[in-house]
């Protein structure tokens, strides 16, 4: 196996164990990113043999089915991503204890897992990153929230950044706030597609065709969120600048405000937050059963 501290990224293994959505985005992004290639990569799943199939036609990194050869895999990997759903965490991570090491690095996405329970069921000395990335990895745009160990050394810290920077913005936190992260910008995107769906439903009850609708709605959400980047303005002044005294704007808003949707999204934002410690907890409890 590569020693992390004596190599660059060129001669990384990485492996993903799990091969979801999450996984695939990341992977993908850093496919496409060119930070890696794809033969630095590899993917397994417990089943689904015609999930690794696609993954490795579409992208060209080696996929294992879970319960064939994929001991080596996981040796030989310099990098292990832990990217199963929270409820299958305990049972598959406690599975690889024998095959994981202090010289390599276990990067985790699962919300709610602590760096605590990691360590209990993989040993103290191996080095954990947690991290709480989102979907938008895919196409570089991800914003990934990062905690370490203490046994993560400084060589390590930088290529965690690097492989997240490389699909994406980083924010490093203390443990504790990754639940807020989960709450922010893990579960965030689907909030924005959420929305979306509902102007895009609004805009064909006005009468336009889905089509012009869709592409309309893509349009106004981008070029938003595009404006506060680019401006450096508060969306508050931004939305200032939209809204017409006694004009349309003001109308949708009052109508919205009625409605309470400020603190709805806030409401929503705890839960999801409030949510990956019930996850973590859970974990927690099964790894003590
Ligand atoms: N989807 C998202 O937007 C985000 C997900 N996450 C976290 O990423 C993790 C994965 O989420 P998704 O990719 O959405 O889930 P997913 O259901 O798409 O993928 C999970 C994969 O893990 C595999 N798996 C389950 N048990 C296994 C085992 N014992 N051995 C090997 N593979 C096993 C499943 O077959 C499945 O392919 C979750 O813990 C989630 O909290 C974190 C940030 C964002
Ligand atoms: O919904 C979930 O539990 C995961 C974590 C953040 C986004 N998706």
């Amino acid at each position: 196996m590569t020693q992390l501290t004596q190599t660059g990224i060129a001669s990384l293994q990485l492996c993903f164990y799990g091969a979801g959505s999450m996984a695939e985005a990341i992977a993908r992004g850093l496919i496409n990113e060119k930070l890696l290639a794809a033969g630095q990569i590899s993917m397994l799943n417990r089943h689904n043999q015609e999930r690794l199939t696609e993954l490795h036609t579409q992208y060209g990194v080696q996929t294992i089915l879970q319960g064939s050869s994929n001991d080596a895999y996981i040796q030989q990997a310099d990098i292990i991503f832990l990217a199963m759903k929270p409820k299958d965490a305990a049972e598959a991570v406690k599975a690889i204890k024998p095959l994981v090491s202090a010289n390599q690095l276990v990067i985790s996405v699962i919300a709610g897992l602590s760096i605590a329970s990691i360590e209990q069921l993989l040993g103290a000395s191996v080095p954990i990153v947690r991290a709480m990335p989102n979907t938008s990895s895919t196409i570089g745009l991800g914003a990934t929230g990062i905690s370490y160990s203490d046994r993560v050394t400084a060589q390590q810290r930088q290529l965690t950044e690097a492989i997240f920077q490389s699909v994406g913005i980083t924010a490093t936190v203390e443990e504790p706030l990754q639940s807020a992260i989960t709450g922010v910008s893990g579960s965030g995107p689907a909030y924005v597609y959420y929305f979306m769906e509902a102007m895009m439903q609004a805009a064909g009850e006005l009468g336009l065709e889905p089509g012009a609708a869709k592409e309309l709605v893509v349009q106004t959400v981008l070029g938003a969120a595009q404006m506060v980047r680019e401006t450096g303005e508060e969306p508050a002044e931004l939305r200032r600048k939209v809204t017409s005294p006694n004009g349309t704007t003001q109308a949708a808003i009052e109508m919205m405000a009625e409605f309470r949707l400020t603190e709805t999204i806030i409401k929503g934002m705890r839960r999801s937050a409030e949510r990956a410690g019930e996850l973590g907890a859970a974990i927690e409890r099964s790894i003590n059963e």
